[in-house]
């Protein structure tokens, strides 16, 4: 299939995700903020979760399309010598508090499985004595990269916790035959920046969202900038979002439901002003331009009207409850068809109120699962339990990472 995005909504026809494992059960409370979740989770109940999830996709997406479990992925891609080679060689530049270059001549003799176990879980039998934290936020494989038209964005994450994910990504995007296509498009920061996938949104084919949050730098954001234009954007819009925990990146606050209708959360985005600058490529340099406010911004760019609906309603203290549990970070499989966390009951009364059909996932899966979904002037907010899944402070777009959808 051909990667490419060019919009946040377009029906999706391929999709990587990861449904946790053992890593989220090596999350201890002691650890849990260094590795960036707010609790320990279950994992057997995330998983049911996590699955449960994707037989939304599998019900709505059409039958050719793919969902694909990164660890796969990565074990094909880990499976020859070279990759194996080149991984291990980055693992110990990317993370030399590890000291991983002791245990090289190990790492160099496991096979793929062995190495991506190690790697994700942190230690493996094969090599006793030596461990690492795990990366229970593999979870969250947004944030790993961003396929934007026909390039692809590889992340530097600003948190060492996530680090390992982008060497895998990396390592993944070079080996892969899936990313064989692209590869050469590869977008990547240098090394004392940082960028995440959440905080990169594809408006269109010519306009590209990226957030100034806690994770992307600013200097990230330009180098990104300067990549994505010449790729074919055409306008970045620097987005400029509190840096703290809770809006940790763009997607957070803010993403798209349909063509001309997206998911804000009010204190941080329809109430700001003067908080979003457009940038563009004139005769070889970068040129600014402030704009009052994102929906200005974007209507402007896009030349269509939008509607921003309210994470949490229109009371200030749910906006704040369900931004936390991630009411704004909705996920379109189609345009207007999107899923959200059940348990976000004010954001879902708002999408009611603006024409969504409020579907759970077992009335989406029980009327789809056998019958072809044709998305067609729908607009339908289906919600799925997530009580396990969202304490890791991650909603339904940060576990995806779309990589073909239709234009
Ligand atoms: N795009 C996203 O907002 N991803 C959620 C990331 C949550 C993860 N625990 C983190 O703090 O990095």
């Amino acid at each position: 299939m051909k990667l490419s995005v060019t919009s946040e909504t377009g029906l999706l026809k391929s999709v990587i995700v990861h449904t946790p494992g053992k890593e989220v059960s090596l999350v201890n409370p002691e650890l849990k903020d260094e590795l960036l979740f707010d609790d320990i989770i279950f994992e057997s109940d995330a998983r049911k979760e996590h699955l449960e999830m994707l037989k939304i996709f599998k019900a709505a997406m059409p039958a050719d399309g793919e969902i694909h479990e990164i660890t796969d992925l990565f074990g094909q891609a880990l499976d020859t010598e070279d990759a194996r080679g080149y991984f291990i060689e980055k693992l110990i530049t990317r993370m030399p508090e590890e000291n991983l270059k002791a245990i090289e001549q190990n790492l160099l003799a496991l096979s793929g499985g062995e190495l991506l176990r190690f790697v994700i879980d942190g230690a493996t039998p094969s090599i006793p004595n030596f461990n690492m934290h795990p990366t229970p936020n593999l979870l969250f494989t947004r944030d790993l990269a961003a396929v934007v038209n026909e390039s692809i964005l590889l992340s530097r994450p600003a948190k060492k916790a996530r680090v390992r994910e982008a060497v895998l990504m990396e390592t993944l995007i070079k080996f892969h035959p899936l990313f064989a296509d692209i590869k050469e498009k590869t977008i990547k920061i240098s090394d004392q920046e940082s960028i995440e996938g959440g905080d990169v949104l594809v408006a269109s084919d010519k306009v590209v969202l990226i957030g100034m949050s806690e994770r992307t730098s600013f200097s990230g954001l330009m180098n990104a900038t300067e990549g994505l234009l010449q790729q074919g954007v055409e306008h970045v819009l620097a987005v400029d979002i509190p840096k703290q925990r809770s809006s940790m990146h763009l997607d957070t606050i803010f993403t798209f439901a349909s063509e001309n209708e997206c998911v804000a959360f009010p204190p941080a985005i329809t109430v700001r002003s003067n908080n979003v600058v457009a940038l563009r490529s004139q005769n070889g340099s970068i040129i600014s331009e402030s704009k009052p406010s994102l929906k200005t911004a974007l209507e402007e760019l896009l030349d269509r009207d939008l509607t921003f609906i309210n994470c949490g309603g229109n009371q200030r203290t749910n906006q704040f409850r369900e931004q936390w549990t991630d009411g704004a970070n909705v996920f379109a499989i189609a345009p207007g068809i999107i899923v959200g966390y059940e348990r976000n009951t004010n954001t879902f009364n708002e999408l009611k109120e603006h024409g969504y059909q409020l579907m759970n996932q077992y009335e989406f899966i029980e009327e789809y699962h056998d019958t072809p979904f044709d998305p067609t002037g729908k607009k339908i907010a289906i919600s799925f339990l997530g009580h396990e899944l969202c304490r890791g402070r991650g909603g339904a777009r940060c576990m995806t990472m779309p990589i073909a959808r239709e234009s």
